[in-house]
């Protein structure tokens, strides 16, 4: 049966968006997976059925673009404010992460992303260990600081990120048995006290053009590594973020949502 969906990204993190608010409408792995594939389907990093919620405007089920339903996105957290926010004040999005609000517009959106969780259970890791420097290494890529986003990230900071091979390194990471939920990998660059160079290896999905929990996991890592200040604007390959990490504790991110085109597809 032929679904309308919506194709949007956030600084080329794409997604494939369908609206359940008014129908049942599930997905398979197998399904989300051939939505995902870019040669044979739509071609998105993740996936994301919006559906009807009792505490928030609408509750956002997340994929990846391996199948995996998981519990944070932040590039596609913006994209959904703009869908339910029309221009109103606050918009409220819940997730399998808790509650996420802020204020969407015709572009994009800055959203309370909660706050970080930084305890080794709570990353996840297998054992205990200091997450604000983790004493492992895998190749040039070592000493991560740990940072639960409604997901897991492990951050690493080089002095020169065009020379770490992160396509070779990312998905060894990522599949570590140290990360029971496996991990997102962050590699970045810090340019000045505002302004840090981020490259993510998705969990799930692989090399993305941004990441939106990723860049304020990575703020969040480098301030409490004392390299940068409360407020910092995080540059991906697709472009730039603003995170801060105010003093309650939450994370606002903000940053453009993108509307592609619509279509539909047998499912
Ligand atoms: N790959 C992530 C989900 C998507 C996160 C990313 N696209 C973002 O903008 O936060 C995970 O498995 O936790």
């Amino acid at each position: 049966m032929a679904r309308p969906f919506i194709k949007m990204h956030g600084l080329g993190n794409d997604f494939v968006v369908f609206d359940a608010r008014d129908d049942e409408f599930s997905l398979s792995a197998d399904q989300v997976r051939a939505v995902a594939d870019r040669r044979t389907g739509v071609g998105c990093d993740q996936l994301f059925v919006m559906e009807p919620s009792d505490k928030a405007d609408v509750f956002m089920r997340i994929y990846n673009a391996d199948g995996s339903e998981v519990a944070a996105c932040g590039n596609g957290a913006r994209c959904i404010a703009r869908l339910v926010g029309d221009g109103r004040e606050t918009v409220r999005i819940e997730t399998l992460a808790g509650l996420i609000e802020g204020r969407a517009d015709g572009a994009g959106a800055a959203l309370d992303m909660g706050a970080p969780k930084l305890g080794w259970q709570e990353i996840p890791l297998a054992y205990a260990m200091d997450t604000l420097e983790m004493p492992v290494g895998w190749g040039m890529l070592e000493r991560p600081v740990g940072v639960n986003m409604g997901n897991p990230h492990a951050v690493f900071f080089v002095e020169r990120l065009d020379d770490v091979p992160i396509t070779e390194l990312g998905p060894e990471i990522e599949t570590d048995p140290l990360f029971p939920e496996k991990v997102n990998v962050g590699v970045a660059e810090v340019l000045a006290p505002d302004a840090v160079r981020l490259k993510v290896w998705e969990r799930g999905a692989g090399l993305t053009q941004a990441c939106g929990t990723g860049a304020c996991a990575a703020a969040v890592a480098a301030m409490r590594r004392k390299l940068t200040e409360r407020k910092v604007t995080v540059h991906l390959p697709g472009g730039a973020l603003e995170i801060e990490w105010r003093e309650d504790g939450h994370v606002l991110m903000t940053g453009p949502a993108e509307i592609s085109f619509t279509g539909q597809i047998d499912l």
